[in-house]
C-alpha cells in the first residue's frame, strides 16, 4: 500500500472516531436554521455539508487541516493534495514515492487527443478539459470493480486510483489544451525529471523563466479547494454521490467552475483590466477610473474578482498572488492596473446600492490573470482551465473521503411557493 494510501485509510478512521462522538454527544442538535430569503437566495449561509479537506473562515480565509494560506502557500502542489486527503503533509520519502506514481500515469490515451482536435477551433479550453476527462470514463477503475461487486468500504480505494489517473494526466492535458487551441497543436512531451507543476510550465511551452514555473506552483497551489459548498466542489460530491465515477464528478465540477460568477471570473478580470488600459489608458486617473466603475455597475454587471459567497475580508490567497506579483512582475501595466483596481472598488462595493455588495473585498481572481499576462499567458480564456487542474485535487480530496466515511446519495428537499404559501399562513 502507498504511503498516500495508508494516510488516507488513518485519516478515515479518525474522522470516523470524530464522528462517533459527535453523533453520541448531539446527533439531534440544531445548528442552522433555513428562512424563505435562504431557500430562494442559493442557501446562502445554510450549515448543511460536512467537509473535512478545507474550511473558509469569513474573515481569515482558506485553511487546510490547521495551516492558514499563509502557512501552506510556500508548498508544493503535491503536498497540497496529501494534506487535503490525510490531513498532514508528506515527508520526503513520501512525496517522492507519490510523484514517481504520478509520474508513471502521466501518459494521456491518443483517442482524447482525436476527440479535442475533432472540436470547432473557437472550442472554449474548459469544454475541452471537461470533455478530455470525460473522455476518459472507461479508464475508470471505480466503474469496472463496481460492476464486479465490490464492498462499500473498498469505494475510496478505486476512486483514489481513478485521482491518481486523472490528476497525473491534468499536466499533459492542459498543455495540450493550450498548444491545440492556441498553438500550432504539436505537443510537447511530459518531462518525469521535474514535478507536477514544473510539468504544466514545460507542457505550455510558454516561457522558460523561472518566475513562470513558480507561479504554475503558487497557482497550483492557491486555487485547490475552498471547503465544501462552492459550485464546483458542490456538483463534483452532489455527481459523485451517485457513485457516478470520478471522470464523471470531475468533469462535472468542472462545469460548474466554467461560470463566470465561479472560475470563469479570473478570465473576466484579465478582461476587464484590458479594456480599462485600452479605454483609459496604462495609468487611468483615479476620479476617472471611479467613474468608469460606476458605469459598469450602473449598467447591471458585476466587477469580476470582487465579492464573495464566505469571505468578508480580502482573500488571502490575493495578498499571496499581489505579494508575488510585487515581486516578479511590479513594472507589468495589467498588475499595475490591477493594483489600482485594488484601492478603489472596494470603497465602491461598499457604498453600492446601500451596501447591498455583502463583500466588497477581491477574491483570489482579481490578480492571478495579470501575472499570467506578465509571463506571457495572454489567451485569458485559458485561465479557468489552469484553475481546474489545481480544484480537481480538491474535487478528488473531497469524494475519497466522502465514500471513505461512507456518506450517502445526496439529495435535499425542494419545495414549491404552494407549499411556502401554506407553510406561512398555517403559522398565521
Ligand atoms: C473562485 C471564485 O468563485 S471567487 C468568486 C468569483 N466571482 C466573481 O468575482 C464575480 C463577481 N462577484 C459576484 O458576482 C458575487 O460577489 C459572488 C457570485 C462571488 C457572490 O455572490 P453572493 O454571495 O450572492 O454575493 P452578495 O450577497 O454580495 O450579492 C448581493 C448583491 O450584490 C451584488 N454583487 C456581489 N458582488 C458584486 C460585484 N463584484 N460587483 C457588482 N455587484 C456585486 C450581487 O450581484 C447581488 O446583487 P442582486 O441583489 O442585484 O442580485
Ligand atoms: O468558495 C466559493 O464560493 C468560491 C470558490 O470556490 C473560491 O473562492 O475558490
Amino acid at each position: 500500500m502507498t504511503d498516500l494510501k495508508k494516510g488516507i485509510q488513518n485519516h478515515l478512521l479518525e474522522l470516523q472516531l470524530e464522528i462517533d462522538d459527535i453523533f453520541a454527544k448531539g446527533r439531534d442538535s440544531v445548528v442552522s436554521e433555513v428562512n424563505i430569503g435562504q431557500i430562494y437566495g442559493g442557501m446562502r449561509g445554510v450549515v448543511a455539508l460536512a467537509c473535512n479537506t478545507s474550511y473558509v473562515d469569513p474573515y481569515s480565509g482558506l485553511y487546510i487541516g490547521e495551516y492558514t494560506t499563509d502557512e501552506f502557500s510556500n508548498k508544493l502542489p503535491e503536498e497540497i493534495f496529501f494534506l487535503l486527503s490525510t490531513g498532514k503533509f508528506p515527508d520526503k520519502k513520501s512525496l517522492l514515492n507519490f510523484q514517481s506514481e504520478l509520474n508513471q500515469r502521466a501518459q494521456i490515451p491518443q483517442y482524447v487527443w482525436d476527440v479535442l482536435r475533432s472540436l470547432p477551433k473557437d472550442t472554449h479550453p474548459m469544454t475541452m478539459l471537461s470533455l478530455g476527462i470525460l473522455s476518459m470514463e472507461n479508464e475508470s477503475v471505480f466503474k469496472k470493480a463496481y460492476q464486479k461487486g465490490m464492498k462499500k468500504s473498498d469505494y475510496w480505494k478505486y476512486s483514489l486510483e481513478d485521482s491518481m489517473n486523472i490528476l497525473a494526466k491534468l499536466p499533459a492535458l492542459a498543455g495540450g489544451i493550450y498548444r491545440i487551441r492556441f498553438g500550432d497543436g504539436h505537443l510537447i512531451p511530459h518531462d518525469p525529471s521535474l514535478d507536477w507543476s514544473g510539468n504544466l510550465a514545460h507542457m505550455l511551452g510558454v516561457n522558460d523563466d523561472k518566475g513562470f514555473a513558480d507561479l504554475m506552483r503558487l497557482y497550483l497551489v492557491l486555487h485547490c479547494d475552498h471547503e465544501g459548498g462552492n459550485v464546483s466542489a458542490f456538483t463534483s460530491r452532489v455527481v459523485n454521490s451517485a457513485l457516478s465515477d470520478l471522470y464523471y464528478a470531475v468533469s462535472a465540477g468542472l462545469n460548474g467552475l466554467a461560470g463566470p460568477l465561479h472560475g470563469l471570473a479570473n478570465q473576466e478580470c484579465l478582461r476587464f483590466i484590458l479594456e480599462i488600459h485600452d479605454k483609459l489608458g496604462a495609468d487611468p486617473d483615479e476620479q476617472v477610473l471611479r467613474a468608469y466603475i460606476l458605469d459598469v455597475l450602473n449598467s447591471g454587471h458585476v466587477i469580476p474578482g470582487y465579492g464573495h459567497a464566505v469571505l468578508r475580508v480580502t482573500d488571502p490567497r490575493f495578498t499571496a498572488f499581489m505579494n508575488f506579483g510585487e515581486t516578479n512582475c511590479a513594472t507589468n501595466p495589467c498588475f499595475k492596473i490591477a493594483k489600482k483596481l485594488f484601492s478603489i472598488v472596494p470603497d465602491i462595493l461598499m457604498h453600492y446600492k446601500e451596501g447591498k455588495v455583502a463583500n466588497p473585498w477581491p477574491n483570489v481572481d482579481a490578480m492571478s490573470g495579470s501575472l499570467l499576462n506578465h509571463y506571457g499567458v495572454n489567451e485569458f480564456d485559458f485561465y479557468t482551465v489552469l484553475f481546474g487542474v489545481s480544484r480537481v485535487m480538491g474535487f478528488c480530496a473531497q469524494n475519497i473521503l466522502a465514500q471513505g466515511l461512507g456518506q450517502p446519495i445526496i439529495r435535499p428537499k425542494s419545495v414549491t411557493n404552494k407549499w411556502v404559501l401554506e407553510r406561512l399562513r398555517a403559522k398565521g
